[in-house]
């Protein structure tokens, strides 16, 4: 099995922000494009990591039916760029960039799922090792769905990773141009969960100078000392608080609303919602636009 979208790319920084939250930035293609917002398919073969090549224990389990090692891959290099790769074993999973589409590099913000598939693997990337891009870019969770004139506002809300295609959003100047104020809401169970603080922090200074004024109200939903905001998402829609908490009036005439992350919360955020009035986008009309990532 072959593909010739599948490239190659190395990666090149990798931070961990948890225990099952890590990102990291891998080499972009040349003249891959995508929009800000969107996804990629990724895939993953244990004979790329240098962690299943130096692990003697899961070597053992890997090696003899995935034959490589990492070194081999070395060798065999990235100069694999462009031509058809055998995808045989690779694991391919859906990831939204974080980063932005002017940045030389590619980010992605991965959850770890011990018994995942995917995310098992991902759990031990280092600098070097190498994973598959597939350089299509998929997904509707853009600006360009909009039909103009753009409302006022536009607020992002995400769950966990859900982040992620709203940093590269954020990372684009136009969204600072286009709307006059943007509101982010970011939950996550814990505050150490809380991905990107400093970053989210700088965007505004960083992309949207001038822009946008920005609202950033990040949300813990399973830690009990938590100062700041304990909610769920559709709670604090339906109660009124989101709009006492961030000073501006969500309502139909005046915002966008994109939703990314867990389905459940997806759902009942749509729904939450629906009921003061907002209606899901279609054909560029409507106020809401969603992304599941399961
Ligand atoms: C359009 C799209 C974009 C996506 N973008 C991202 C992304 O940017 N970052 C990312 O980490 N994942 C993203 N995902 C999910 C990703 O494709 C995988 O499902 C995830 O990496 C887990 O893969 P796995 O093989 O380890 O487990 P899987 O077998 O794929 O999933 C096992 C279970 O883990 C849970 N799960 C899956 N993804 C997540 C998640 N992101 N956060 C919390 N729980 C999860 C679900 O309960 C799921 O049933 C996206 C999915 C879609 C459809």
């Amino acid at each position: 099995m072959s593909d010739d979208k599948s490239i190659r790319v190395k990666v090149i920084e990798v931070t961990r922000w948890a225990p099952t939250l890590l990102s990291f930035k891998v080499t972009r293609p040349d003249g891959f494009k995508f929009t800000a917002g969107q996804f990629v398919r990724l895939g993953i073969h244990g004979k790329d990591l240098q962690y299943f090549a130096q692990n003697h224990e899961t070597k053992l389990i890997t090696s003899e039916t995935q034959g490589h090692e990492a070194q081999d891959y070395e060798e065999q290099g990235y100069e694999t760029q462009g031509q058809p790769i055998d995808l045989d074993g690779y694991v391919f999973r859906a990831y939204s960039v974080a980063s932005s589409p002017y940045d030389e590099f590619i980010e992605f913000f991965s959850v770890v799922i011990p018994q995942g598939e995917f995310t098992s693997k991902v759990n031990h990337i280092q600098v070097g090792d190498s994973l598959l891009l597939n350089t299509t870019p998929f997904g509707y969770l853009t600006l360009a769905r909009y039909q103009l004139p753009l409302p006022n506002d536009l607020w992002l809300l995400a769950t966990g990773t859900g982040l992620a295609p709203f940093l590269s959003i954020l990372k684009t100047i136009d969204v600072w141009q286009q709307y006059q104020r943007i509101i982010l809401v970011y939950s996550a169970r814990t505050s150490q969960e809380l991905a990107y603080q400093a970053e989210i922090g700088s965007i505004k200074s960083i992309y949207g100078d001038n822009g946008a004024a920005f609202v950033f109200l990040p949300i813990v939903t399973r830690e009990a000392d938590y100062a700041g905001e304990k909610a769920r998402i559709p709670n604090l829609i339906v109660s009124g608080k989101l709009t006492e908490l961030v000073g501006q009036k969500l309502d139909k005439e005046r915002s966008h609303v994109m939703l990314c992350g867990n389905p459940q919360m997806v759902e009942d955020t749509k729904e939450a919602l629906k009921s003061i009035g907002l209606t899901m986008n279609r054909r560029g009309e409507g106020n809401i636009a969603v992304e599941n990532y399961w």
